[in-house]
């Protein structure tokens, strides 16, 4: 039943029925409260004693309350979760089960209704990021040698460029100048700039027949990325093509590992290097054998993103340093002047500051030549412009704070309810605690458990299963380390999914075989994370992305999407906002769209519910069962939450460093999602928490403003800044701990 407990206790005979009795005498007050008592109505003391001498009572019976509950009550604070901040006394309850859900009432209705597109009733577009496979644009037209071609084809299977591809890799090959490289997320802007790259160098080699290129001809060409993982990639995708020119040698620099090593790596020499800024900053100041007076080709991937992250002075020291040590280089054919190429899908025009620090006349290479040219549009046009893939299927769900868990894994249930139909899905969120404690969540073992529900028989048999996929060797490590589990409570027999998570707090090596379990998975798998998943990472068969927390700029959001419908395949993918002004970044997303939006969909939140805790019938619909079911399963959570004190934790931290991430939403953004109208004891629901943490820390909340504020400055002063960490202080603050990346 959808209550967790009793409501009101009574024992049969003396309390059931009783005559109305007649008070008269006395103030008006005194009768009323006579009257009151005799209706069993609590008051102060004498309400709670006859409550729990009632429980004691072995007659006692449960009877449901015929009034809707408007709050939750918890036995451990006199403030309400409802989250009025009030601080209405009330009375103490002894049992955490006696406790009344409320997760169907007082939550506030979406402002805007609108028209519901099904899925079904979308024409599939065409995409706009798959290779062109006219026949007419091939990599030799394109002017890379056969032999580079051949390989492209036989040993990659690529058979034709793709539009950014085709672009780019004929302004590189005939021209010096420098350029700005911005197409669609996943359509292959990574070979855009490596291919004439390499085949630059390739040429080098033919032109020096004595002395050739080799590892000791020095450093030609350096690629800047924001993240390891990145780099990594990067450094794969490079591997691959330079295995038909093994004479050619690639490199990373990227931390994480011992100094030593790499400084023996550079020592040995490179002709490309792949690094983060800065570790390629570390080894310009300290490891001698580094010569960039040859580097002549910088690219700079993620070009925005390396000046979101505050690398703007480190990248300015490192352009400096390669100018100030450039030299004519020996081998005949190298260009005099260095090309510096930015790259990125969310490339706009704010990012000409980075481009004044290294770029001179720089080349816009888009996908399409005869795309409305940002040169043309207004410079407000310009920074709002960002595209998403054409095929990817959008849709947003308007959740009310309370309903956010509830809905998450009601989707995430029906998602993976047959096999095969999704292979793999991320979710995004904002903060590395919010991860930690969704994975706890959704792995939950039944001993966990706090009360059993009457779908545990059956979920016993998945758990089973899924332990057994558990124990595969490469997840072995994974368990330990507690970032690969079954997914409990969207697994069903015939289908189990597996659990990620993913984070910047997590140790280096944990994170790169987090990624690599989630990558080779060839079974259901769900990947929770923050943004550090969401840039440039190539991940194979993401059919979903879901924003459970809406990204902190449009641009991420942009990154974030295009994880799923990558060169041309399917995605889709699906963002919950809250009833409110959070409503108005629909209008946000339908800008990423060329036809104004018509593939973006509004899905329904109940009906999200009713096909997740339900079934499809009519008499379901009718008898709103999935009501009940899913108020059992968010109660179940909450049991489980009060009854692990480190659970319990997990969530509170999760909860209120969800909020001071909230706080950090891009300043014009930030009327859409003001921290003013977050209803923070609704939200604490969704953290299965029966009452809202007292304290946090964030300027601008309603409660404790004074207290607040003066944690903030104390924070602020005693923070210690890390590399990385952005230049507004608000979004410093909430960098500190809760949304490390
Ligand atoms: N010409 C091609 N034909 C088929 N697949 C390709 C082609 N070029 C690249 N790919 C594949 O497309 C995928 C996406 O490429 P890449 O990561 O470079 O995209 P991107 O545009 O940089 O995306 P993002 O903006 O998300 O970083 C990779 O798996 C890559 O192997």
């Amino acid at each position: 039943m959808a209550e967790d407990g009793m409501l009101l206790n009574f024992s049969i005979g003396d309390n059931v029925i009783k005559p109305e009795a007649k008070f008269k005498g006395g103030t008006w007050r005194a009768r009323l409260s006579a009257k009151k008592r005799s209706q069993h109505i609590p008051t102060g003391d004498g309400g709670t004693n006859r409550r729990n001498a009632d429980s004691k009572n072995p007659n006692k019976i449960q009877v449901p309350s015929t009034r809707p509950a408007k709050r939750q009550k918890t036995n451990d604070s006199s403030r309400g979760a409802g989250g009025d901040g009030g601080h209405r006394s009330r009375p103490q309850q002894k049992n955490p089960h006696d406790f009344v859900s409320s997760l169907f009432t007082s939550n506030p209705e979406p402002k805007n209704v609108e028209e519901h597109k099904k899925d079904e009733d979308l024409e599939d577009a065409k995409p706009t990021n798959a290779p062109l496979i006219d026949g007419i644009d091939t990599f030799t037209n394109l002017g890379l040698s056969p032999q580079l071609a051949a390989h492209l084809l036989t040993k990659l299977e690529l058979k034709a460029p793709t539009a950014i591809q085709k672009s780019s890799i004929s302004q590189l090959l005939k021209e010096e100048s420098d350029a700005f490289i911005q197409a669609e997320t996943g359509s292959g802007k990574t070979l855009a700039y490596l291919l004439p790259l390499v085949q630059r160098l390739i040429d080098l080699s033919k032109a020096s027949k004595d002395a050739g290129v080799h590892r000791d001809s020095g450093l030609f060409a350096i690629v800047l990325a924001p993240t390891r993982e990145l780099c990594k990639q990067i450094s794969v995708v490079l591997e691959n093509v330079l295995r038909c020119a093994n004479w050619i040698v690639a490199g990373t620099v990227i931390g994480g590992e011992k100094k030593k090593s790499e400084k023996a790596r550079l020592r040995k020499g490179l002709n490309i290097l792949v690094a983060t800024p800065g570790r390629l900053a570390d080894h310009l100041d300290n490891t001698e054998s580094l010569d960039v007076s040859s580097v002549r080709w910088l690219v700079l991937d993620e070009g925005d993103r390396l000046m979101d992250l505050g690398f703007e002075e480190e990248l300015q020291g490192i352009v400096k340093k390669l100018d100030a040590r450039q030299r004519p280089s020996r081998i005949p054919g190298v260009p005099t002047r260095r090309t510096t190429i930015l790259c990125s899908a969310t490339l706009k025009m704010n990012v000409q500051r980075l481009g004044e620090i290294s770029l001179k006349d720089a080349v816009h290479i888009k996908a399409n030549p005869a795309d409305e040219d940002v040169e043309t549009r207004t410079k407000s046009e310009a920074d709002e412009a960002f595209r998403v893939p054409a095929q990817l299927k959008q849709s947003y769900a308007i959740v009310a704070a309370k309903l956010r868990l509830v809905t998450l894994v009601a989707y995430l249930k029906r998602t993976f309810i047959r096999k095969g139909s999704v292979m793999k899905a991320i979710v995004f969120v904002s903060c590395a605690d919010e991860v930690d404690f969704l994975f706890e969540v959704f792995s939950r073992k039944h001993g966990e458990r706090g009360n059993k529900t009457s779908d545990d028989d059956e979920e016993s048999e998945i758990s089973e299963d899924e332990e057994e996929k558990a124990k595969k060797p490469e997840n072995d490590k994974l368990a330990q380390h507690g970032t690969v589990a079954p997914g409990t409570a969207f697994s069903n027999p015939s289908n189990p999914v597996t659990l990620h998570r993913l984070h910047g707090s997590l140790p280096q090596h944990v994170r790169t075989s987090t990624l690599n379990s989630f990558t080779r998975s060839t079974t259901a798998s769900v990947l929770i994370c923050t943004d550090v998943a969401s840039r440039g990472l190539d991940v194979p068969n993401v059919d979903l992305v879901i924003e459970y927390d809406p990204a902190f700029s449009a641009d991420d959001h942009t990154h974030r999407i295009g994880r799923t419908a990558r060169v041309g395949r399917d995605g889709r993918a699906l963002i919950f906002l809250q009833p409110g002004c959070e409503e108005n970044y629909v209008e946000v997303l339908k800008r990423g769209y060329r036809d104004g939006g018509k593939a973006l969909t509004r899905t329904d939140a109940n009906e999200i519910l009713r096909r997740g805790f339900g079934g499809n019938t009519d008499s379901d619909r009718k008898n709103k069962n999935w009501e009940e079911k899913t108020t059992d399963w968010q109660m179940d959570v909450e049991r489980w939450a009060l009854e692990n004190p480190q659970y319990l934790e997990m969530a509170r931290r999760a909860f209120q460093s969800h909020v001071r991430a909230y706080a950090t939403h891009i300043a014009a953004e930030r009327s859409m999602f003001d921290i003013k109208q977050l209803h923070l004891g609704h939200l604490a629901k969704s953290f299965a928490l029966r009452d809202r943490p007292g304290k946090i820390n964030v300027p601008g909340l309603r409660p404790g403003q004074e207290e607040t504020k003066k944690d903030f400055k104390a924070s602020r002063g005693g923070a210690k800044r890390k590399a990385g960490d952005d230049v507004p202080a608000l979004r410093r603050l909430a960098r500190m701990t809760p949304r490390a990346r």
